[in-house]
C-alpha cells in the first residue's frame, strides 16, 4: 500500500500551529487536521449536555458520539453553528480540561487517524508526533515564549473587537501550558525526532518557509 505522508505540527497555545498548518497544507495541497477543534467540541458538547467534567466516562461517551458536522469553514454541533463559540479562551481552557481525561483521548484517537488521506495530511495539536502519528515523516514542534504568545492572542482578539486584558491572557496561557505539559496521558512534549522551531522572533512567513524546507528535505518528490 502507498504510504500517505503526514506532517505533524505540535506546540503550545498561540505558538502559531494553526496558522502555519493552514499555510503549509495550502502550499502542498494536503488535507488538514485541527485536532484541538475536536477537544474544543467535546468540552462544549459536554457543557451543553450538563455533563460534569469529573464524570470521565460520560465525557468520553460524548467524545465517541459527537454530533458534529463540518461544512466549508463552519462547524455545527447538532444543528447549532458553534464556529465562533469553540474559538473562545473559555472553550480552549475547557478543551484542555477534557483533554486530560485518558478515556477522551482514546475515544478521539482513531477518528484523528482517519484524516490521513492522499495526497497527504498536515496535523496540528499537542500529541500529533508522539501519539497519533508516531510514524509521521516530518515532525515540527513550534515554540514561542508565553509573553509573545499572549501578545499574539491579545492582538487576534482585539482585531475581532473583543475586550481583552493582556495580564489575564498571560495567566490563562500559563495555566493551560501547565495542564497540557504535565498531564499523565499524551503530555505536550516534542517527539524525539521533531524539529523544534522557536517562533518568538520569527514572522509567519519565516516559519512557513522553515517547515516547507523540512518537508522537501524529507520528501523531495512533493
Ligand atoms: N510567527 C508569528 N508571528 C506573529 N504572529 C503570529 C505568528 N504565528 C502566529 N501568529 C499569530 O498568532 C495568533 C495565534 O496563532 P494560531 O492560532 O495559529 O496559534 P495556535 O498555536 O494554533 O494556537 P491554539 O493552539 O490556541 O489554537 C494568530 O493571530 C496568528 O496570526
Ligand atoms: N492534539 C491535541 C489538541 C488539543 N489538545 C487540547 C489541549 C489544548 O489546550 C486544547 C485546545 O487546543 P487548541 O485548539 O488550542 O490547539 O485541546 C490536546 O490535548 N491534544
Amino acid at each position: 500500500m502507498t504510504e500517505i505522508p503526514v506532517l505533524t505540527i505540535d506546540g503550545p497555545s498561540g505558538s502559531g500551529k494553526g496558522t502555519v498548518a493552514a499555510r503549509v497544507a495550502d502550499s502542498l495541497g494536503w488535507h488538514i487536521l485541527d485536532s484541538g477543534a475536536l477537544y474544543r467540541l467535546t468540552g462544549l458538547a459536554a457543557l451543553k449536555a450538563g455533563v460534569d467534567y469529573d464524570d470521565h466516562a460520560a465525557v468520553a461517551e460524548i467524545a465517541r458520539h459527537l454530533p458534529v458536522r463540518f461544512e466549508a469553514d463552519r462547524v455545527y454541533l447538532d444543528d447549532e453553528d458553534v464556529s465562533l463559540e469553540i474559538r473562545t479562551e473559555t472553550a480552549g481552557n475547557n478543551a484542555s480540561r477534557v483533554a486530560a481525561i485518558p478515556e477522551v483521548r482514546a475515544a478521539l484517537l482513531e477518528w484523528q487517524r482517519s484524516y490521513a488521506r492522499p495526497p497527504g495530511l498536515v496535523a496540528d495539536g499537542r500529541d500529533m508526533g508522539t501519539v497519533v502519528f508516531p510514524g509521521a515523516r516530518v515532525k515540527i514542534f513550534l515554540e514561542a515564549s508565553a509573553g509573545e504568545r499572549a501578545r499574539r492572542r491579545y492582538k487576534q482578539l482585539k482585531d475581532k473587537g473583543m475586550d481583552v486584558n493582556l495580564a489575564g491572557l498571560i495567566a490563562e496561557i500559563e495555566e493551560r501550558d501547565q495542564r497540557d505539559r504535565n498531564r499523565k496521558v499524551a503530555p505536550l512534549v516534542p517527539a524525539d525526532d521533531a524539529l523544534v522551531i522557536d517562533s518568538t522572533s520569527k514572522t509567519i512567513d519565516e516559519v512557513v518557509d522553515l517547515v516547507l524546507q523540512a518537508v522537501r528535505k524529507a520528501l523531495p518528490h512533493v
